[in-house]
């Protein structure tokens, strides 16, 4: 495999929850070493398609490619093994417990019948010198990090497997400005590292300061896949509010700091 042929793909993904329709033909795909950023309102289609990327739904109709073969998901797991990894909003890290427990939890290393607390240090010491966000101590319970370090913990976790892509749900949304730099600025490392990355995020300040290329989501259809290079705020809002360029004038739309 090059590094232009598409690691991940979507081939007309659907899919219905009883009558309603979440999602109806989407279709895209994924590089390594690039950041493709979702964006779209709420009830898009965002977290549907996520949730299929990474085993908890199957599509109704379409297929998921990864390295361009069909795969079934039957779960998470089966995702996971596929080398896809998924950091989901709520972190689900466990706030008593310390970072490296964390970093390596249902991974523990074992020497015998015993869990080897030493080498599970020494790996999260290694793990997190990759990183670029410092935490205080590998030793220290989650719940006195702040929400950056908490989310460089759960980023860190998922990259213990060793995923070739990785999903991130909204991985900004309750950090302030600093934090959120400092959380981007891992995520672009870990681009440059060669992960292929998609960024789930309601900010196109922020999606214009990471993403390299940036997939609309309009009413559960892809309203437009761009460049950011190429593509201008305005145009992407005109997609997200009313899911292509042509319908609107710009006087009858809503002031783009509003998806700032
Ligand atoms: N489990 C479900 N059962 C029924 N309908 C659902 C379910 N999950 C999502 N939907 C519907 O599918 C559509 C897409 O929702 P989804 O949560 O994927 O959007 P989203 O873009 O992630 O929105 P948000 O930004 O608010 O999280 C919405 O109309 C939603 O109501």
């Amino acid at each position: 495999m090059t590094d232009d042929e598409p690691i991940l793909a979507a081939a007309g993904i659907g899919k219905l929850f009883g009558h309603v329709r979440a999602l109806r033909d989407v279709s895209f795909d994924l590089r390594p070493g690039e950041i493709l950023a979702v964006v779209g309102d709420n009830g898009a289609g965002k977290s549907t398609l996520i949730k299929i990327l990474s085993g908890a739904y199957d599509p109704t109709e379409g297929q998921v490619l990864v390295r361009g073969r069909p795969v079934a998901f039957g779960k998470p797991a089966d995702a996971t093994a596929a080398g896809i990894a998924t950091v989901y909003q709520d972190l689900a890290l466990v706030d008593t417990r310390d970072v490296a427990a964390n970093l390596f939890l249902g991974r523990e290393f074992h020497k015998g019948p015993f869990v080897d607390r030493r080498r599970i240090y020494r790996e999260a010491e290694k793990l997190l010198a990759t990183l670029t966000i410092k935490l205080p101590s590998v030793r220290v319970p989650v719940y006195l990090l702040s929400g950056g370090q908490r989310q460089a913990v759960a980023i860190g976790r998922v990259l213990v497997g060793g995923p070739d892509i990785v999903i991130m749900d909204e991985p900004t949304a309750a950090l302030g400005v600093q934090e959120s730099e400092r959380v981007l600025r891992l995520v672009r490392d870990l681009r440059d590292a060669g992960k292929a990355i998609i960024l789930i995020s309601h900010n196109l300040q922020q999606v214009w300061r990471t993403a390299d290329r940036i997939l609309v989501m309009h009413l559960g259809t892809v309203a437009g896949i761009r460049e950011r290079q190429h593509s201008t705020v305005d145009e992407i809002v005109k997609l997200i509010v009313y899911g292509n360029e042509d319908d609107a004038t710009t006087s009858g739309l809503p002031d783009s700091g509003a998806y700032a």
